[in-house]
């Protein structure tokens, strides 16, 4: 974990601050549920420290093979040392789709999140402790919607005082990287109702998002069980297993 976030550290932030017209999330997983499909952000993740080789495909064609199979948003790694992402596929995705996308990135300070526009940024509670609350006003005064992400009952509490209306629970220890869908089943109920939960890591079956489902989750955050193989019958067997 050091070397990604000693990486983050160094990225630069934008030329100018961004203002950005947000697709809405919130909206897009009520029109999912309408639909009789279960939310799901498919990730475009083309490597990962867990994961083993690099997936080369045009990301734009991945991301709307992951539409097509019904996914409600999508979450694009910006992170290019680790993750093999870039701002240029997030943006290139963005005009490509019509669903939300989310910027999935270790963002450290303010200036950072003007790298690119995109409908949802995500801030890792671990990695930015104090400045939690600056960072969500700084995401929203942009247009972002914030998606704060947790993985310990402190980091929970530290992003409802912040203000936080989308929690993700982080099923992976970004210390360890260890995955356990228990961390979800254990916070969950400690969200208040009126906070959008997102579910993220280690989902890999029709079972697993069922699990996820009784625990809480109003939407899922799905990478490499999409990533492996055809994304776009990946991506169906999850938005449809109820
Ligand atoms: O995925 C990793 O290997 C990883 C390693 C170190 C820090 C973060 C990492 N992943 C970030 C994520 O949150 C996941 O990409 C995302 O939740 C999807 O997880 P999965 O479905 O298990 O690929």
């Amino acid at each position: 974990m050091r070397s990604i976030l000693d990486a983050a550290r160094e990225r630069p932030g934008g030329d100018a601050r961004v203002s950005v017209e947000a697709r809405s999330f919130p909206d897009a997983v009520s029109a999912t549920e309408a639909d009789g499909r279960v939310p799901i952000i498919a990730e475009v993740k083309p490597t990962s420290p867990t994961t083993d080789g690099v997936r080369e495909d045009d990301p734009v064609e991945l991301a709307q093979e992951m539409v097509a199979g019904g996914a409600t948003a999508l979450s694009v790694l910006t992170e290019p040392e680790h993750f093999g992402g870039s701002t240029e596929s997030l943006s290139r995705i963005r005009e490509a789709v019509d669903v939300p996308v989310l910027r999935k990135d270790f963002i450290l300070r303010e200036e950072q999140l003007d790298a690119v526009e995109s409908d949802l940024v995500l801030l890792i509670a671990r990695f930015v402790g104090d400045d939690l609350e600056p960072l969500v006003a700084a995401a929203r005064d942009r247009g972002f919607q914030p998606l704060v992400e947790v993985h310990t009952r402190e980091e929970l509490t530290a992003a409802l005082a912040a203000g936080a209306d989308i929690v993700g629970i982080n099923n992976r220890d970004l210390g360890k990287l260890e995955v356990d869908l228990g961390t979800v089943e254990t916070l969950a109920p400690e969200v208040p109702d009126d906070v959008l939960l997102v579910a993220e890591s280690g989902i890999h079956t029709p079972a697993d998002v069922r699990r996820m489902r009784e625990a809480g989750a109003d939407a899922l955050l799905v990478g490499t069980a999409i990533m492996d193989g055809n994304v776009r019958q990946n991506t169906r067997r999850l938005t449809t297993s109820t």
